[in-house]
This record gives structure tokens, sequence and C-alpha cells, in this order.
């Protein structure tokens, strides 16, 4: 059994001196490590390092009593490797839409919060912390993004000297450093600090355009897709809700440039550039629902199918962004301020600006899309502890009921993150409202303000621990509200009469082919029933066109028939009164024929019967010479005109009457100066016959004129 000697028991921490000596001796092992990593990184992103661990430091420095004890929490090490660089983030699509199970992260929730600087989207890192801690989002669904914003040091926090507990990193990890009180001798010596990640955080530093664009500018995008979304600023008094949703005149907050971005949006995209803009605004006072654009009685809350609605709330119809402001500002007016220890214009109730859109635009088939989203924009009153504010009646009244809603609204949360069946939404007026934004098919953006000063340490925390509750709250995936447009009444009747007409025309069409087949049919029969021709220009009428025939006959026709339009009944009388005409000039024809024969038999025999009556009259000499000459029926024709007078062709087909004399002649000569009156064959002609007398022959003008 060992026993214990005196001078272990003296000198008891001996063991301990040793321990120390080795811790020591890690600890600088530590450090040089750390040291030699900080070293291998790029010299931009020491310098911010620097800068960080500076900032954290200088409370530490500044304030003698504490130094000795206080250690901040530093930025871990993956935080200093991420990209410092300042970039407008974005949230990326509020449309929900969820990628299938990658490696790293299963589930990469669909709203993304991407850095300007090419760096690791920060969602996916959210989501990798969330997934390590089991807490990843689930198919079809989608969570609440909370982002932080702290605000500047004010006049009054400056003036009693206190010190900046927040530290933002990276964009969006918070660090929280809790001074020790000077007094508190019992915890001088503890260390007190801890560390949040959020969508993004904005120091005292960012901008109202960049906590707008961060925040709402995506919400808004999707609102003009047919979805709801709701923006809620939530923190303790004075921690700056107000100034970010609301904003000064200089510096207009969420609420205005959302409106403005809005308006712009709508008017780019209406396809028709009608679109209706409706907005409500209304307050929570004392458990009390009123509206701020006409106050009166106070409103009665009921649920319908669009949810919990405010019966008988104003709904405005806005024209224009300046309408807008005007509505908002005159329901500013009408909102109850008060000014208490904390903040000189504090508000003192929870403030809900809703906003309808309603406008068309096209999707990508080209048909027209009614599309309808709402955004609610909520300025919650402050939660306040008893004695930070003023301790008259009615101002402790409304604090109290300004943190029982707000706790209603932290029971709310802590249901939904405990994925509890029943969620207190009824336990106060502004959880009913806030029902849709937390619980239904909503896109939700919570900005936690908090004020910098270690004197408001504990309503920093607090906020920021609700801000981290409210992370984890999953909202069901909203489908756009919709519709594709029914075709007007009119445009629908003009579509009925148009198909009509075409039905008609075409109808007609096959009637004209048939008539016209019909046409040709009788024009067929009636020629073949008259085979005596027609006149060209009767049949070329009738003819139906062929290939072969020019254009211009064809369009002619068509012309003709397009102009006169032809019955069956007038083409088979037109065809019957061609026939009848044909008929008659045949009939007329045959008979002058008729009458030029007996014309011509009529003047033979009175040719015959003078040449009778003559050859009486004259002697028996006469009758010789009668008898020697041979008196023909052409001698008897009157005397032709010379050939040289002879004008028309048609007399050369007359009569071989001038080339018979000319033969004649011929001979005549030939006889006259031949002494033999034979021919050179032998043959004799009458001609010969007649100069066979001695005498001489007359000439043959004298014969002529003897007959
Ligand atoms: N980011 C900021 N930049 C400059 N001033 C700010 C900022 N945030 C808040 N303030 C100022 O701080 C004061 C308090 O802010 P605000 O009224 O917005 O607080 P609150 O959270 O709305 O308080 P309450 O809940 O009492 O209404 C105001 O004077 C406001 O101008």
């Amino acid at each position: 059994m060992p026993v214990s000697t005196r001078s272990q028991f003296r000198n008891p921490h001996h063991g301990l001196k040793e321990k120390l000596k080795a811790l020591t001796l890690l600890y600088e092992q530590q450090k040089q490590t750390s040291t030699s990593l900080r070293n291998s990184y790029s010299k931009p992103q020491q310098n911010e390092q620097k800068n960080v661990m500076r900032e954290n430091r200088v409370p530490h420095l500044t304030n003698s009593t504490v130094t000795r004890t206080f250690v901040l929490i530093e930025p871990p090490s993956n935080v200093a490797k991420e990209n410092f660089a300042v970039g407008s983030d974005k949230i990326v699509g509020f449309s929900c839409v969820r990628k299938p199970s990658t490696v790293l992260s299963s589930n990469i929730v669909a709203r993304k919060l991407s850095l300007g600087n090419g760096g690791m989207v920060e969602s996916e890192k959210m989501e990798t912390v969330l997934e390590k801690q089991g807490k990843v989002v689930g198919v079809g669904e989608s969570r609440i993004l909370v982002f932080v914003r702290v605000r500047p040091m004010n006049k009054k926090e400056k003036e009693v000297g206190s010190r900046c507990c927040v530290k933002i990193a990276n964009r969006r990890d918070v660090y929280l450093s809790e001074f020790a009180n000077e007094n508190d001798y019992l915890r001088l010596n503890r260390v007190r600090g801890r560390h949040f990640t959020f969508d993004a955080s904005f120091p005292d530093s960012a901008t109202q355009h960049e906590v707008y664009s961060t925040t709402t500018s995506e919400l808004v995008e999707a609102v003009m897709q047919g979805r709801n979304g709701s923006v809620f600023c939530y923190g303790a008094t004075g921690a700056g809700k107000t100034y970010t949703m609301l904003g000064t005149l200089e510096n207009p907050g969420v609420m205005v440039l959302a409106i403005k971005d809005l308006f712009s949006k709508i008017r780019q995209r209406s396809c028709d550039g009608s679109h209706v803009v409706h907005l409500s605004y209304l307050e929570v006072y004392n458990e009390t629902v009123r509206d701020l654009l006409s106050p009166g009685r106070p409103l009665v809350l009921r649920e319908d199918k669009q949810g919990i609605v405010a019966a008988g709330l104003t709904q405005y119809r806005a024209y224009s962004t300046d309408e807008v402001m005007a509505l908002l500002q005159q329901g500013n007016q009408n909102r109850t301020t008060e000014p208490t220890r904390a903040n000189e214009t504090s508000s003192r109730s929870h403030a809900i600006l809703q906003v309808v859109v309603e406008y068309r635009d096209r999707d990508s088939s080209m048909n027209i899309v009614n599309r309808v989203g709402k955004l609610s924009l909520i300025d919650l009153a402050g939660s306040e502890r008893a004695h930070a504010t003023d301790q008259r009646t009615l101002r402790s009244l409304e604090g109290a009921n300004i943190n029982r809603s707000l706790l209603a609204l932290s029971s709310c949360i802590n249901a939904l993150v405990e994925g509890k069946k029943h969620i207190p939404y009824r336990n106060s007026k502004l959880t009913q409202l806030l029902k849709d934004s937390l619980g239904g098919t909503c896109n939700t953006v919570m900005i936690a303000n908090i004020s910098p000063s270690n004197l408001s340490f504990g309503e920093t925390q607090n906020t920021v621990h609700w801000a981290d509750r409210a992370k984890e709250i999953r909202l069901k995936v909203s489908d756009a509200n919709e519709d594709l447009l029914p075709i007007p009444e009119t445009d629908r009747d003009q579509a009925k009469l148009v198909l009509e007409l075409q039905k008609e025309n075409h109808e007609l069409r096959v009637q004209l082919a048939k008539q016209q087949q019909k046409l040709l049919t009788l024009e067929a029969q009636s020629l073949a029933a008259h085979s005596s021709p027609t006149p060209p220009s009767a049949t070329s009428l009738f003819t139906p066109p062929t290939s072969a025939q020019p254009t211009e006959k064809r369009r002619t026709r068509s012309s003709f028939l397009a102009g006169t339009c032809i019955t069956p009944e007038s083409n088979k009388k037109g065809a019957e009164l061609v026939v009848r005409t044909l008929q008659r000039t045949v009939k007329a024809l045959e008979a002058q024929i008729e009458r030029m024969k007996k014309d011509h038999s009529l003047q033979l025999k009175q040719k015959d019967d003078l040449i009778h009556e003559l050859s009486q009259k004259s002697g028996k000499q006469a009758v010789d010479e009668v008898g020697k000459r041979v008196l023909t029926r052409a001698s008897l024709r009157p005397k032709e005109p010379n050939n040289d007078e002879l004008k028309s062709p048609s007399h050369r087909f007359r009569s071989p009457v001038v080339p018979t004399a000319k033969k004649r002649s011929y001979w005549d000569i030939t006889t006259t100066n031949s002494p033999s009156i034979a021919t050179s064959n032998g043959r004799k002609t009458r001609s010969h016959v007649i100069s066979e007398p001695t005498t001489a022959p007359p000439p043959r003008s004298s014969m002529l004129l003897q007959v």
C-alpha cells in the first residue's frame, strides 16, 4: 500500500508545474504551426485575416480591466481561407426546384446565395453545415432565408463608452463577444463568445441597396413569377428594423426599393401593359388589427381559402411607385410610434404592408399567362426589457403586448423547427397574420437586426439565437399562382366566323368545279348533236381549257365565269342559242345556194333563147356566118376587163378566159404569119376552121365585136 510522504503534501503544485510546462511547450508548437499555415495563404487574404483578428482584438486591448482574461474565439481556419472580396450577394432561384443527391451535399437547397467572387456558393456551405448537423432540407421543401444586420453604434452608445460586441466575418459569420462586467469580479476571468452562421450578415457599413439586393430582390422576382413572398425584420427595440424596412428619404429601405423594383419589372414584362397592383397596410397594436390607410374601427381576422385575412381591410389600387410611396407615407403617419429610452422613434406596433401584383406575361410557348403574386413586408415592433423603456402604464402595456406577440412568434418558430403538428398561430394576432409566411407556401426572408453595443448584448444574443433557430424552419414549396388566360368571347366569335367562312368557301369551290364539269358535258353533248361547223369564236368560248392552251385564255375564261356567274340553266340556254343561230346560218346558206343555182339556169336559158332568136332573124349568111363561127357561151359573156386592171387576186381563179385569149392571140399571130392553116401536128381547131376561108381573118377585136 503506498504511503504518502509529507513532502508530497507540502509541495502540491509540483506535478502541476510540470504539466504547465508541457502545455506551454505544446501551445508554442501549435502557435508555430498555425503561423506557418497562415503564411502559406496569399498576401491579400493574409491582410484580411490580420484585419479580422485586429478588429476582434480591439475591444480586448482597449479595455485594460479585462485584458488579462478575455480571449476571443477566432474564426475557424476555413473562414480565413475564403475570399473576403466585397460583392453583392444574390439569392438565386426562389423556385425551390431541388437537385438530386450529390456526393458532398446530398440535398442542395435551390435557393442559393452566391458570391460575386466566384467562391463556393454560400447556400452550399450552409447546406454542408446543416447536413453535418442533420438539418437538411427535404424534397418539396424550402427553408427561411435568414440574414443578420448590425446597425452602427449610435451617439448615446458611444457617449457611454460602450464597446462593439459583434464581429461580422466573411459576410455570413457572426461572432458575439460578451464582455465581462468590470464590477463582476467573480466572472472577470470567464471567456464568453459565440459563433453563428447565416445566409448573409451585414456589417454596419452595409448600404440599403446592398441589403435589398441580397435579401429581397430575388423574392420580388419570385413574386413576379406568381409566388408569395414575405420579408420581416426581427430584433430588439432600436436595433434598426424600421430603418431596414422603411429607411429614410435619403436612404430608402427594403419596402421602398422592393416596390420600385416591382413596378419597373411589371412595366418591362407585362405583355399588354395592363397590370393591377393592390396595396394594403395594417398594424397590430395592443393585439388589435388596424387599417393604416383608412384608420377606423379595429379589423377582425378571418380564415378563408386565401389564408388569414383582415375583414374590411382597404385594398388600394396603385398605378405608380410615387402613388405607393404616398400611401406608405400616409400609413406611417397613422402608425403608432412613441419615444422610449431605447429609441426616440420606437414603433409600438407591428406593421404589415401587403402588395398584390397581378399582371399578364407570356410563357415560353407565347401563351398569355395571368400571374398573381403577393409580397408581404413586415416591420415588427421591437422586443424590449421592461427596464429599458419608460415605466409609464401605457408604454408598459404596449411593451407587454409586443413581448407577448413576439413570444408567440418564438413559440411558433420552436414548434415549426421541432416539426410539431400543432403550431400555436392563434396565440397572437401577429402569428395569425404571419401564418402563411412561416408555415405556408411562401418564400420567406427574415432579417435579424442587432445592435453592436455590448450594452445590448443580451437582446442581441437573444435575437441571434432566434434567427439561428429560424434557419431550421422548413417551408412548403409553393406553386406559382398563374392561369392561362381564356380567349376572350369576341376573339372566340371571330375565330368561329372565320372557320365558317372557310368552310363555306370550300363548299362553293366544290360546287363551282361541279358546275364547270356539267357545262363541259353539255357542250360536248350539243356539239355531238349538231355536227355542223360552228364559228370558231363559239367553239373557243366553250372549249374546256387544256394545259396546251395559253394561260391568258384560261384566265379570260375564269374571269368570265367569275364575272357573269354562269348557272347551269344559263349555260344550257347559251348553248341552245348558239346551236339555233348556227342552224339558221346553215339554212340561209343552203337557200342562197339554191337561189344562185336557179338564177344560173335561168340565165343559161335566156342566152339560149337569145341565140335562137338571133339566128332566126338574120339571113342565111348570117346563118352561115353563125354556122362558121362557133359561138361559145363564153363568147357571149360580157367582155372581161384587162388583166392589168384586175386588182383582186380572186380574179385569178374566176375563169380561164384571159389565158385562152392569150393563146388565141398567139395562134392568131402564128396563123397570120404562117402560110398553112394546119398546125404542126395536123390537128385542126375551131379557130382553124374559122380561118379556112380565103379572105383574111378579121382581127381579133373585130371578131369579138361581131359577137
Ligand atoms: N443601418 C443603419 N444605419 C444608420 N442608422 C441606423 C441604422 N439602423 C438603425 N439606424 C438608426 O437607429 C435608430 C433606431 O432605428 P429604428 O427605429 O429602425 O429601430 P427599430 O428596431 O425599428 O426600433 P423599434 O423597434 O423601437 O421601432 C434610428 O435613428 C435609425 O436611423
